[in-house]
């Protein structure tokens, strides 16, 4: 009797990450990869450059792609904009994870299910279902949701508690195609450590400042610079008004002193080595309505 069994072929492919704003995309993508390269906060609509975070394990490659969240409330460049990555994120990927809140389907949601491509696997995931008081809910609240889209899989989860990702993971990786990994096995992203830092700045700008800062507030590394196992970081952060520089700088300096301190911790652990970090507040009027200077960001 022949016992031998052929082991399963690598699976390598990529996974974009959809939803309306605020559903724990950021989140489910940090927690997948157990690493910290998507930033989050309480503010809907933080994240606004693609991020691959890359998960490689025994058998398969996880390549995931972050996208902005579908902007419906505001129509500028910049949505616009954003709203284009979705798409092309959308139809390059081999899955899709079509993130909802537990208990909350609305026109926002119905919005990005009106996008999701027919001809690539969507997985729906309830996310936040630690929330819900009485689980019994789930299961009506899954159906319904269902009904809306052919989806290849329904998984609810907890992104935050990490209840049900391994099961999240096994679903995935039926669709991934088999092919060798496109990645190293240590890489976590394929995002550079000057884009990485403008991150770490940006989420606790957004932490500390909440709701008081415009989601078109931004920050950039103007100069990166290795020396050993030392980074020099000098950035930008560039508001719309000279209100919301004041507010950023905040009493005597306070606040910018807390959003670099906070920064440059978290860039050490990030990267492994001391951080030198220095941060200015920029005025610069009206950048979120004109598509050349959203070039000149890097928004493409
Ligand atoms: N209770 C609970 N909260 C969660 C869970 N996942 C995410 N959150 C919270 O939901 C909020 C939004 O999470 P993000 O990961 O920033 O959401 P996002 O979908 O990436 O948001 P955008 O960048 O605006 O598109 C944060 O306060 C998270 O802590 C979860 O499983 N349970």
């Amino acid at each position: 009797m022949n016992t031998t069994t052929t082991p399963a072929a690598f699976r390598c492919g990529y996974i974009a990450i959809v939803g309306r704003p605020n559903v724990g995309k950021s989140t489910l993508m940090n927690q997948l990869i157990g690493a910290k390269v998507s930033i989050t906060s309480r503010k809907a609509q933080t994240t606004r450059h693609r991020i691959t975070g890359i998960q490689t394990v025994e058998d398969a490659q996880f390549i995931y792609v972050d996208t902005p969240g579908f902007q419906t409330r505001h129509s500028n460049a910049l949505n616009k904009t954003l709203n284009k990555t979705v798409t092309n994120t959308l139809t390059s990927a081999d899955v899709i994870l079509f993130v909802v809140e537990a208990g909350t389907f609305g026109a926002a949601d119905q919005q990005v299910i009106d996008l999701l491509p027919k001809n690539i696997p969507v997985i729906l995931v309830i996310n936040k279902s630690d929330r819900a008081k009485d689980k019994a809910t789930l299961m009506p609240f899954a159906r319904n949701v269902a009904a809306k889209f052919e989806f290849a899989a329904v998984v609810p989860v907890s992104a935050k508690q990490r209840f049900q990702l391994p099961a999240l993971e096994n679903e995935i990786k039926k669709f991934l195609p088999e092919g060798e990994a496109v990645f190293g096995p240590d890489d976590i992203t394929d995002r550079s450590e000057k884009f990485l830092a403008a991150e770490i700045v940006r989420e606790k700008l957004f932490r500390l400042l909440g709701d008081e800062l415009p989601y078109t507030s931004t920050v950039m590394v103007e100069k990166f610079e290795e020396e050993g196992a030392l980074r020099r970081v000098f950035c930008a952060i560039l508001v719309e008004r000279d209100s919301q520089k004041a507010m950023v700088i905040g009493n005597k300096g306070a606040r910018l002193k807390e959003v670099s301190t906070q920064s440059r911790l978290d860039m050490e652990k990030l990267f492994g080595g001391p951080v030198y970090l220095e941060i200015w507040v920029k005025v610069k009027s009206g950048w979120a309505d004109n598509e050349a200077g959203l070039r000149a960001y890097g928004y493409e």
